[in-house]
């Protein structure tokens, strides 16, 4: 008896993760996909993977965007490089909700045969064989259902011509050539071995969420008054409506107030940050909770909730868009203390510990400790947004989101935008980088970032090229200029210019930035050791005369006026991504672009903005800026027209271009770039 024949091994289960063309590393994605990549209306992001195959044979790639409503936008992806794998592209995302993308890899068997075919033929290697091959590929193509009727009917005849044996080779080669093959052939190339990515998920906000100017104002400190014996009046949600008008015409989008709630009295802060108020002091608004209530209540000294409400309204009709501050804090005299002392840590000697953001003391407030009784901290939370947003808030700036746990914000965050997707948060977090891009992954709209602290040409460049190149996936920064709680020693030593320095570079640099009143005043005095203004306005309350500074000189209220207006003007300066920075001869000169093809523009023209900046507040500089042309969508050695956005004043630039920025009389250009056919500034 013969033995039987080994069985042949069982065909093993594994599936590769790799598909037959090879496509890695696809992007935007969010550590591997753990969390959602983001974009916003009217963004323009680059998409894309590596894509490669074995051996010689070319490959293409698409992308393929999926819209909420299903409909499907397919776009060719180009090399990023020659010498790479990488493939790119961008697309615009055109509405908010939920859309979806992935990669198309295949092998592109037209660029293969005519890679092939054009270095044979030429050689007189496999001549008819090449022809033959054309021939068949043609052939296949016009069989496609998917090729509009013409199309087909012109591979067929490229088929029957490749197949025609008389003529010189060259000539017959041609047929294969043209605008009309090329074309068709980018739409819907000759693709086998199709493989796809898995699909990415891409939440696609609102552009408020994205792009936006925001100005911040404290509401006590509009109206308010002060007695010949030096006591104050509060200001009110009623007097503050007056100052709308002046916020509108300055262009803002955002009016962002820092907390409106009561303020505690024990422990609670005088002028300059010190532990004695005196009488009348109003205290930090930071440090919320009273008697007469906690975070779902409105400071009595500012009105009553109608009040706010008719605020609310007058900041619509301004058409503004309202901020509140979500501070998750408070007084020892926030009711949550007495009733549920549970949310605070107490100490073994029956003692809370006052809140910190080393080195700051926050001796008026007591920290909330989220571990003690998670969920109803979390509902406690939800509900005071709810409260607000009844009330028509749409945009809040969360307070200090790096004391809190992180998966207390995803949670939150997605609560909230789960009944309310048009519900925006902007983190301030000034903290180290994990946790500040942590909080931005797990679903922060918008986030504080190192702005204010990066003022020489390459730590703005470095800056500049990861918010728009490294972070973007995930992160969008709010280049706010100052707060209550910095002023730099920028901004402290370089008077005026230092101020619209500054500006330009925050207007510009992204879509999204901010300034704290005062600024358009210059208020440039530290409390001496301190980072921030004295006689700073979260102790006290400020009065402050903007239309008398105008008239004499001291504000730059139209120069950020006009700021807002270039970035209305401008769509391309509404884009995160398309940042570029360009050389100059000069450590004090940046130079950066930001452009936008004509088919992402609402008018259909391309928009290409150049910024020049002299970044010494001190001085004149002159020097020679160095720019790469392609990244301003024109052509190596061009001549190209452009305009100050500022001045009105043009010029013929090339590659190689002299600038002379005097600090004192015009610190920046900010340049439209017009092609020979286009006009000049608006
Ligand atoms: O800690 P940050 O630098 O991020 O600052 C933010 O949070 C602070 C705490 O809420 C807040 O500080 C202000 O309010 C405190 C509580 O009333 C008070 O003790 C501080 O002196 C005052 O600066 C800060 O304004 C806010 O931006």
């Amino acid at each position: 008896m013969t033995e039987p024949a080994p069985a042949a091994p069982a065909a093993s289960a594994f599936r590769p993760a790799v598909g037959r063309i090879p496509i890695l590393d696809v992007f935007p994605s969010v550590d591997g996909g753990r969390f959602t990549a983001k974009g916003y209306v009217g963004e323009v992001m680059p998409f894309g993977a590596t894509v490669f195959r074995e051996g010689h044979d070319a490959v293409g790639a698409h992308l393929e965007l999926e819209a909420p409503d299903g409909t499907v936008i397919d776009r060719p992806l180009t090399r990023t490089h020659s010498w790479d794998d990488e493939w790119r592209g961008l697309a615009q995302v055109t509405s908010p909700g939920r859309w979806r993308f992935r990669i198309r890899g295949y092998s592109d068997d037209y660029a293969t045969w005519e890679h092939n075919a054009s270095v044979k033929i030429a050689a007189g290697i496999d001549v008819e064989l090449m022809f033959a091959i054309g021939a068949q590929l043609f052939h296949r193509l016009s069989a496609e259902e998917h090729r509009p009727a013409d199309e087909r009917t012109l591979f067929a005849e490229i088929s029957a011509q490749l197949g025609e044996t008389a003529g010189p080779p060259a000539e017959r080669l041609g047929a294969a050539y043209g605008t009309r093959v090329t074309d068709a052939l980018r739409a819907r190339p000759a693709e086998s071995l199709v493989t796809h990515s898995d699909w990415h998920p891409l939440k696609v906000e609102r552009t408020l969420a994205g792009a936006g100017a925001w100005y911040e104002f404290f509401p006590r400190s509009i109206g308010a008054e002060q007695a010949p014996d030096g006591t104050w009046t509060s200001g009110t949600f009623r007097s503050a409506e007056s100052r709308l008008p002046e916020v509108a015409a300055m262009g803002f989008d955002v009016l962002y107030l820092p907390p409106i709630h009561p303020i505690g009295e024990a422990f609670r802060k005088g002028r300059n940050n010190t532990l004695d108020p005196q009488p009348g002091d109003p205290g930090s608004p930071w440090a919320i909770g009273g008697a007469a209530g906690g975070h779902d209540t409105v400071h009595p000294d500012l009105g009553d909730q109608s009040d706010f409400e008719h605020f609310a309204a007058e900041v619509a009709a301004n058409g503004l868009e309202l901020a509140l501050d979500f501070a998750l804090q408070a007084s020892p005299d926030h009711p949550w203390v007495a009733e549920h002392p549970e949310w605070f840590t107490t100490l073994p000697d029956g003692t809370i510990a006052y809140a910190e953001n080393p080195p700051k003391k926050y001796q008026d407030i007591y920290p909330i400790n989220f571990d003690n009784d998670p969920e109803g901290i979390r509902a406690e939370a939800l509900r005071i947004l709810e409260h607000w947003i009844a009330l028509g808030v749409k945009i809040f700036r969360v307070d200090n989101p790096h004391t809190k746990p992180l998966d207390f914000w995803e949670w939150i965050i997605h609560e909230v935008n789960s009944a309310h997707p048009e519900v925006v948060f902007l983190a301030e977090a000034f903290t180290r980088p994990a946790p500040m891009q942590g909080l931005a992954k797990v679903g922060f709209q918008q986030s504080y970032s190192y702005f204010t602290w990066r003022n020489t040409r390459t730590e703005i460049e470095e800056f500049f090229t990861s918010i728009s190149q490294e972070t973007d996936a995930f992160m969008r920064p709010n280049l706010f200029v100052n707060t209550p709680d910095i002023l730099t020693e920028y901004l402290q030593f370089g008077g005026r210019p230092a101020y619209l320095i500054r500006a330009v570079l925050a207007a510009t640099g992204a879509p999204l930035w901010g300034v704290y009143s005062g600024y358009e005043l210059i208020e440039n005095v530290a409390r001496p050791g301190a980072e921030e203004n004295i006689d700073n306005e979260k102790y006290e309350y400020k009065a402050r005369d903007y239309s008398a500074a105008e008239a004499s000189g001291l504000s730059i209220a139209q120069e950020i006026t006009r700021l807002n207006a270039i970035r209305r003007a401008h769509p391309a300066l509404g884009q995160l991504r398309n940042l570029r920075v360009h050389g100059s001869d000069d450590d004090a000169i940046v130079v950066y672009s930001k452009h936008l093809d004509a088919e992402f523009t609402p008018d259909g023209v391309a928009d290409t903005v150049l910024v020049v900046v002299n970044l010494d507040p001190h001085s004149v500089r002159e020097t020679t800026v160095h720019l790469d042309l392609s990244l301003l969508g024109l052509p190596a050695g061009s001549t190209f027209g452009v305009t100050d956005l500022f001045t009105g004043e043009s010029y013929e630039w090339s590659e190689h271009d002299y600038v002379r920025l005097d600090a004192f009389s015009r610190p920046a250009h900010i340049f439209h770039v017009t092609r020979p056919s286009e006009g000049g500034a608006s």
